[in-house]
């Protein structure tokens, strides 16, 4: 039986899944999109002969599955109709604008007593991420030491502020780099050369409770185009995130590969295996992957990064243990 899914934001990302879905992910259909913007709504609904949905509750009571993919100040409230109505739901990172938000998620779904929530860290399902992820559990580095990341966009898309390039984007590496070394975030520090305006570049030094270090530079204004970075060096060596493939050119007195700029095309591999596994999960009613926790976590070393930034303090992180719920 296909699953039919109700699709909350037609942006960016809500078209890009949309897209995914009905061009990979066989198991699964849009049904009804609900966007403030009824022309975005019709405009990714009536190609896939899905209807435009007037109210989210409208469309959480009608479908079997929810994607949340609408502005991150809208994602704590409809992860929780979606809690309250028993429907398994995707929702875009971050999980909450708060690590207080978030940490209701977790307490809803822990009540309600199965896992409903994946949280899109799609970089969790990207190929290059898991081989890397491989190697180093592997050993092929020695232990990990230091994990260097580089995340850079063209121009800023939705991360506009101080704090929401924290949580909009750099969130991605608050989330995989702990993940790639199976350890936690102890502690943030982050700065940023931007003395006024907004502070874009920003740099930031992680600490994990296996000892290692991370830094993470996150350029949501870097102009040239999207670039996303990964090193770990490793006590007998280092191991890098593969790079995208392109071909070289040599034209005009200058030999080059092109960088792409946008993140939906950069990371699609990603995005079909993130849905693929989300609607296999759905179907049995239940989810898998980055879970509540998971995006409770994120958010919580987030907001203490956010706290660096205005204080130029180094902040701890302590979001508690893993409830048995999410092991
Ligand atoms: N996993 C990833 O790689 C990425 C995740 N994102 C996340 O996806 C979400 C959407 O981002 P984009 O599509 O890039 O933004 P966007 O600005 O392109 O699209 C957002 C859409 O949501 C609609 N919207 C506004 N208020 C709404 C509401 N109250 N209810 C429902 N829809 C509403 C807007 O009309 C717009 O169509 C954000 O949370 C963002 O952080 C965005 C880009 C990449
Ligand atoms: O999640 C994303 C956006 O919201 C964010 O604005 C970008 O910086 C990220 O690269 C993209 O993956």
């Amino acid at each position: 039986m296909t699953l039919r899914v109700g699709l909350i934001g037609a942006g960016a990302m809500g078209a890009g899944h949309a897209t995914t879905l009905a061009t990979g992910v066989p198991a699964a259909r849009v049904v009804a999109v609900h966007d403030p913007d009824a022309g975005r709504a019709e405009a990714v609904a009536g190609p896939l002969g899905a209807r435009p949905a007037a109210t989210p509750g409208e469309l959480i009571a009608d479908a079997d599955a929810v994607i949340v993919a609408s502005p991150d100040f809208t994602h704590a409230d409809l992860v929780l109709a979606c809690l309250a109505a028993g429907r398994p739901v995707l929702c875009e990172k971050p999980l909450a604008e708060t690590a207080a938000d978030a940490r209701k998620i977790v307490e809803a779904e822990q009540a309600g007593g199965r896992r409903l929530v994946q949280v899109g860290f799609m970089r969790r399902y990207d190929p290059g991420y898991l081989a890397l992820k491989a190697v180093l559990a592997a050993g092929v580095a020695g232990e990990p030491l230091i994990v260097h990341n580089v995340h850079r966009n063209p121009v800023n898309h939705t991360s506009v502020s101080d704090a929401g390039i924290v949580t909009g984007s750099m969130i991605h590496e608050l989330d995989v780099v702990p993940w790639l070394l199976d350890t936690e975030v102890t502690s943030i520090r982050i700065e940023s050369p931007r003395l006024t305006g907004v502070k874009d570049p920003q740099l930031a030094w992680l600490r994990l409770a296996s000892g290692a270090m991370a830094t993470i530079e996150v350029f949501v204004n870097a102009g040239y185009g999207y670039d996303v970075r990964c090193e770990v060096v490793g006590s007998r060596g280092t191991a890098q995130l593969p790079a995208r493939p392109g071909v070289v050119t040599s034209v005009d007195g200058a030999t080059g590969t092109p960088v792409g700029r946008d993140f939906v095309a950069h990371f699609t591999d990603a995005y079909r295996a993130e849905l693929t596994r989300w609607a296999a999960a759905a179907a049995d009613g239940t989810a898998e992957g980055p879970s509540a926790w998971d995006g409770y976590v994120a958010n919580a070393v987030a907001e203490a990064g956010i706290a660096s930034l205005a204080s130029g303090t180094t902040q701890p992180v302590a979001p508690g243990d893993r409830p048995a719920f999410y092991r």
